[in-house]
C-alpha cells in the first residue's frame, strides 16, 4: 500500500479503543500498493491491518466491498474480514478518512511469477466467482469500458501525442468489438487480481498454495471472463514483454476444472484481453501525472500495458493466449 494519510500515535490509539482487538504493541505505515494508506497493525491479540480509504474510494461504496468480503469469507475464501468495533460498526473515521480494521493473512505474494503459482491461481479466481454467486447487492465497474474514453480524455493534455493516437485508435476497435450487456456471464468479479494481490505459502518442495487474496476495493459486478482477462494481463507476461502461454494455460485450465468458459466467453477473451490492458494503461497513465507530490508510493508504468495491449492486438483467437 501507499501511505497518503499520516495517522499519529494519539489518534490510533484513541481509534482501537473502539474496538476489543487488544492493546496496541506496533504499526508501521506499508509503501507498497497505490490506492489507499495502509497500516501494518500489532495488538497485544494479533496482526491486523488498517486501511485509511482515499482517491479512488467512493465512501458510500464502502458498505459494499466490506459486505462482500465478510460474505466471501464466510463461504470459505480467505480473505480480509472486516472486524467491527464494540459497537459493531467495521467503518470509522480516522485522520479525516473513512478507515477500517481487518484481518491479517498470512503468506508473500509473489515478486517472480512461476508457471506453478498459476493453477492455483485459476482455481482460487473460480473460486472467488463461484462464492460471490450468492452476494446480492451489485456494484456497476466504476471503471468499465465506458470509462476509458473519458480517462483517456483526462490523459491527453500531458501524453506524448503519438502514444494518445495509438490509444484513440486502439480504444475504438476495442468498443467496437466489445460485447454487449448479457452477451457474457456475470458475476462479482475481483478486478485487480495481479501477482501483490494474491497471497502464497510454500512447502518444503517449494510448491506454492494460496492462502488468500486481498484489496477488493476495484471489485464489482461485471463479466467473468473480463476477470480472467485482468489475470493473463497481470500474470502471463515476463520481464521482457513476452507472453508465457504455459502460464496462461495453467490459468485458464485450471479456473475450466470448476467453471468451464462458454464458447461465447473463449471467443471474447481477445477483445476482453484487449480491454483489461487498455484499463490498467489509462488508470496508470492518468496516476503517472496526477500523483500528489511526497506520496509515500512507487508509481507503476504505463508503457507495460503498452506492450500487453499490442500483444493482443495480434492475438486472433483464445488459442493464441492458450486457451
Ligand atoms: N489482510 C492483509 N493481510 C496481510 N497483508 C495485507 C493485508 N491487506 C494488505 N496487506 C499488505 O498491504 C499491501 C498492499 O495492500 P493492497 O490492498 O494491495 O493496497 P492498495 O489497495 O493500496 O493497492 C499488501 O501487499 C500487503 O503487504
Ligand atoms: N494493480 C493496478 C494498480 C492497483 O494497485 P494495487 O496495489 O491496488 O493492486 C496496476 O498494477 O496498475
Amino acid at each position: 500500500m501507499a501511505v497518503y494519510t499520516e495517522v499519529t500515535d494519539e489518534a490510533l490509539r484513541a481509534f482501537l479503543a473502539e474496538y476489543g482487538i487488544g492493546e496496541l504493541q506496533a504499526y508501521r505505515g506499508i509503501a507498497e500498493g497505490v490506492e489507499n494508506s495502509n497500516y501494518a497493525l500489532k495488538t497485544t491479540q494479533g496482526d491486523f491491518i488498517l486501511t485509511l480509504y482515499e482517491k479512488r474510494v467512493d465512501p458510500a461504496e464502502l458498505p459494499w466491498f466490506l459486505g462482500l468480503m465478510r460474505h466471501l469469507a464466510a463461504q470459505g475464501l480467505s480473505c480480509p474480514e472486516p472486524v467491527p468495533g464494540r459497537d459493531g460498526a467495521a467503518l470509522r473515521q480516522l485522520a479525516g478518512r473513512p478507515a477500517a480494521i481487518c484481518t491479517f493473512l498470512p503468506g508473500f505474494w509473489p515478486r517472480r511469477v512461476r508457471p506453478s503459482h498459476c493453477a492455483p491461481l485459476g482455481d482460487a479466481l473460480a473460486r472467488l466467482h463461484a462464492a460471490g454467486m450468492g452476494f446480492p447487492a451489485t456494484r456497476k465497474n466504476g471503471l468499465g469500458a465506458e470509462a476509458w474514453a473519458p480517462l483517456l480524455d483526462r490523459c491527453r493534455a500531458d501524453g506524448e501525442p503519438g502514444l494518445i493516437a495509438e490509444l484513440d485508435a486502439a480504444l475504438a476497435a476495442i468498443l467496437a468489438e466489445w460485447p454487449a450487456p448479457g452477451a457474457l456471464p456475470i458475476g462479482h468479479i475481483h478486478a485487480d487480481l495481479f501477482p501483490d494481490n494474491v497471497f502464497f505459502l510454500e512447502d518444503a518442495g517449494r510448491r506454492p498454495r494460496i492462502s488468500g487474496l486481498i484489496d477488493f476495493y476495484f471489485a464489482c459486478t461485471d463479466m467473468l471472463a473480463y476477470d480472467i482477462a485482468i489475470v493473463l494481463n497481470a500474470w502471463c507476461f515476463e520481464s521482457d514483454y513476452q507472453f508465457n502461454v504455459t502460464k496462461a494455460r495453467a490459468i485458464l485450465s485450471a479456473y475450466g476444472a470448476r467453471r468451464p468458459l462458454t464458447p461465447a466467453e473463449w471467443a471474447a477473451l481477445p477483445v476482453l484481453c484487449r480491454g483489461a490492458a487498455m484499463r490498467f494503461l489509462l488508470t496508470r497513465l492518468y496516476d503517472w501525472v496526477n500523483t500528489p507530490p511526497g506520496a509515500m508510493v512507487t508509481r507503476k508504468d504505463p508503457l507495460e500495458y503498452l506492450h500487453r495491449l499490442r500483444f493482443f492486438a495480434h492475438a486472433r483467437d483464445a488459442a493464441a493466449i492458450g486457451g
